[in-house]
């Protein structure tokens, strides 16, 4: 925890590379937190390589070799900022003042409202408009026109600008650089927010300040920590009827179960609301001014808000103590820390994930967003702060932390691709090294070398051209064919990245344009929004012909609909929205099976025998071979391991994946003339076939985790269409005004829910649902469906 200390003073005092480099070797023996030799070596390897003028000076002038010398020889002892402050302390500098940051929170909390302030508050749009606003325009981050109008995000939007800090007090500013993402909050874009936080260093959650922790900020809560996302969490909505800041931060501590406390104390509330007192530093926070431009900072806090403010200053430090060693000793020798002390302790805790700062205001009423941008700056870490790590494929992929360093070798990752006017545009994180226009560079998992013609920054969906890029910082770059997740280098490194982690679509429909003519242009928009969007599939099945999509939800499907629409003028025909059903089976089956076909020329023979076993867990499937003596050749073993996972793709009940089936093969027979690679794949899907219908095989239904919120008159209605779905309800939460309730519900219960609950509830009504398991469908539903199913193949046949 003492390198960010110790290496942001170096930075920001931009002290002599000596002075840095006998810090660090002070610090070599208790500090236990850094990267392989091979990857120092290698990279000091790629450094001495470059013919940077500058690197080479530093080289020769033996103090940056000494340091990375040093860490070589105890490889634990420097952290990422340590070594970029080492070797270049203004590069330390410019990313000591970089941020890149997420916008993440429940449905409706306020994301793109405030992020509408913060653009306008540092100058990049000259007025604000609202989601919804009555001027028709939308908010700036909401660039899409299905957005604009139905008020809500569908994709993320990037976007970047420029934050002057300014300590009130001394009369100093900073500048602060802010790369900004603001994501959707409707779970059915879900993908939008993964793919966000997995290249971000930290985020602002937002929270309603009457709500508080929601369903979706559960979702949000759960991809911050997949990814290791720190947070600062903001709750907004101060001016509405029934705030209450104390209640939402009580909620974080319980049911997030991260150490939060609040650094600010609101002045008022709902309509009263006024302003903030920064706790920290015992300070009122007015703003005033058009739009509340300006920010009024005063020693006069409310004498009805004074008491307030000091026990939750005390209750701040009582929280520090428990997750800070150096606020920890001082509690305990009773000693008070200082202001820097504390704005220090906040920010080792919440970069090193174990604490959330909570601050508050309203963005709507244009109050408290920039002490919000502030707390960015002091409490979220920069890039060489945070730990990326790549696996290098030259050396059986160990993993290898990167350097935010702009003289190393480049690595980046692109995270977004979306179509433009302009050709494909695809963002890109550099994690390492420097992008530059025109620059040949390798995608690590094509091994393909592409050209990068046109570089830029994006601000929502206006872009400005750069030649260069450095490490830490986010662009976007045209005409690079990719996929989503591909990791990019200079090729003098192996290194790729993990990608983020993409969720089981649930739902499917069949769909084909309404006139033929449009067929060319229906391709063009499945293959463009399936490149865009790893969570939309598309195929077709080989049965019916019939081009599926299957995605999160309705509505994710339906936007697809509509954009094909509106963006490629093609008009479909869709099917009823289907269920993505799985199979499984539930014991273990022996078989002996010869496929034997003698009807003159070369025959086809193979002999398979083996048994197939549920795996234990619903999830992926597994092929073992255990054959001793060479009874089957791995020529052929290969060829029967494709026929299982071949089988795997569509089950003998209802044509639906198949999920924890085990197939084992431990025997069989090869005929010197008619056995090939066919006939066995052939034998193993018969075998395949015959041994799951005798092995208890079952239909499995994904279950849905459901929250509905309503006004608390309602309760008993929608008690009551719950009930006829069969939903177990696990838990209810009361408010003051609206109650949630949270279930369990089969995804195939809750079509058409959203219009009985907008009936039932005069409107007022919202849920959200989110894949939770896959679990055994009622045994009348599994013979239903296996009926029907085998009706339509009767049919198919007969045909
Ligand atoms: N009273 C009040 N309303 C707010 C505030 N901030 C936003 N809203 C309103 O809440 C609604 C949703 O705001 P958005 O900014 O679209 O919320 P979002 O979180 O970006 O929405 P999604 O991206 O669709 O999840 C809009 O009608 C806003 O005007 C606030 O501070 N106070």
């Amino acid at each position: 925890m003492r390198v960010y200390g110790v290496a942001r003073a170096q930075s920001s005092a931009l002290r002599s590379l000596e002075v840095a480099s006998r810090n660090a070797c002070r610090r070599n023996y208790s500090v236990s937190r850094w990267a392989s030799p091979a990857l120092l070596r290698s990279q000091n390897a790629a450094i001495t390589e470059r013919t940077d003028a500058w690197q080479a000076r530093r080289l020769q002038s033996g103090t940056a070799a000494a340091v990375l010398d040093h860490a070589m020889q105890d490889p634990s002892s420097l952290s990422q900022s340590d070594i970029v402050n080492n070797l270049n302390p203004k590069e330390a500098a410019r990313l000591d003042k970089l941020r890149n940051i997420g916008i993440a929170a429940h449905i409706d909390s306020g994301k793109t409202t405030a992020t509408e302030r913060v653009l306008y508050y540092t100058g990049r749009i000259k007025s604000i408009h609202e989601v919804r606003g009555k001027d028709s325009v939308g908010a700036k981050m909401d660039s899409m026109d299905l957005e604009r109008e139905k008020g809500i995000t569908i994709q993320s939007a990037a976007t970047f600008c420029d934050w002057v800090k300014v300590d009130r007090e001394t009369g100093t500013e900073e500048k602060y650089h802010i790369n900004l993402i603001d994501t959707p909050g409707h779970i059915d874009f879900t993908i939008e927010v993964e793919r966000a936080l997995r290249v971000l260093d930290g985020a602002v959650m937002i929270l309603c300040a009457v709500s508080g922790v929601q369903s979706q900020t559960q979702t949000v809560d759960r991809q911050m920590r997949r990814y290791n996302v720190p947070r600062i969490s903001f709750i907004n909505k101060m001016d509405r009827m029934g705030a209450n800041p104390f209640r939402v931060c009580d909620m974080i501590n319980k049911k997030l179960r991260i150490p939060a406390a609040m650094i600010q104390v609101p002045i008022g509330a709902e309509d009263e609301f006024k302003g903030v007192v920064d706790i920290v530093r015992m300070k009122a926070i007015y703003n005033q001014g058009e739009k509340g431009v300006d920010i009024f900072e005063t020693d006069e806090i409310p004498a009805d808000v004074k008491a307030v403010a000091e026990e939750r200053r005390k209750m701040l430090i009582e929280t520090l103590a428990d997750v800070d060693d150096e606020i920890a000793e001082m509690f305990l020798d009773e000693q008070e820390p200082s202001i820097p002390q504390i704005k220090a302790a906040i920010r080792r805790a919440t970069i090193s994930l174990k604490f959330s700062p909570v601050m508050m205001g309203s963005a709507l009423a244009d109050k408290s967003v920039q002490p919000m941008l502030d707390g960015v700056c002091d409490y979220l870490p920069n890039p060489s702060e945070v730990e990326n790590i790549a696996l290098d494929k030259r050396r059986k992929e160990a993993p290898v932390k990167m350097v935010s360093y702009q003289e190393l070798p480049f690595v980046g990752l692109a995270f977004k691709l979306e179509e433009s006017n302009f050709g494909q545009l695809t963002y890109i994180r550099v994690y390492q090294g420097t992008i530059r226009k025109g620059q040949t560079v390798y995608n690590a998992r094509t091994d393909k070398k592409v050209k990068i013609p046109r570089i830029v920054r994006m601000h929502s969906n206006e872009m400005e051209e750069v030649n260069e890029i450095h490490a830490g910082e986010i662009c976007a770059v045209f005409g690079v064919e990719c996929a989503s997740g591909d990791t990019f280098t200079d090729g003098t490194l192996g290194y790729t990245m993990t990608s983020m982690f993409v969720p089981d679509a649930v739902i499917s429909l069949s769909i084909k344009p309404k006139q033929t003519k449009d067929t060319p242009n229906f391709s063009k928009a499945m293959s463009r929004f399936q490149r865009e969007d790893p969570t939309f599939r598309v195929h077709v099945d080989t049965e019916s012909q019939e081009t599926i999509i299957s995605g999160m939800g309705e509505l994710h499907l339906d936007i697809y609909v509509e954009r094909m629409r509106r963006e490629y003028n093609v008009d479909c025909i869709v099917g009823q929205p289907q269920v993505a059903y799985r199979e499984t089976i539930q014991s273990r089956v022996p078989f002996d099976h010869i496929l034997k076909k003698q009807t003159g020329g070369a025959g086809d023979y193979a002999r398979v025998v083996g048994w197939m076993e549920p795996t234990g867990q619903i999830a992926d499937n597994h092929f073992e071979q255990q054959i001793t003596g060479g009874t089957i050749s791995e020529k052929y073993l290969l060829a029967c391991e494709k026929g299982f996972y071949a089988s795997c793709d569509k089950g003998p009940l209802l044509g639906h994946r198949v999920l924890g089936a085990s197939m084992v093969i431990n025997d069989g027979a090869t005929h010197m003339t008619d056995s090939s690679e066919m006939s066995f794949r052939n034998a193993t899907q018969q075998a395949f076939r015959k041994a799951f219908l005798a092995a208890q095989p079952q239909v499995l239904e994904p279950l849905m985790k459901t929250t509905i919120t309503a006004p608390n008159e309602f309760q008993g209605n929608i008690v009551g269409l719950l009930n006829k779905r069969n939903a177990v309800i696990s838990d209810t939460e009361i408010g003051p005004e609206d109650f949630t309730l949270y279930a369990d519900c089969s995804l195939n219960s809750m079509f058409g829910f959203s219009t009985q609950l907008r009936a039932a509830t005069q409107g007022k009504g919202e849920f959200s649902m989110e894949f939770s398991h896959y679990s055994p469908a009622p045994m009348q539903l599994q013979k239903e469906l296996i009926a029907k199913h085998e009706k339509y193949q009767a049919e198919r046949n007969k045909k």
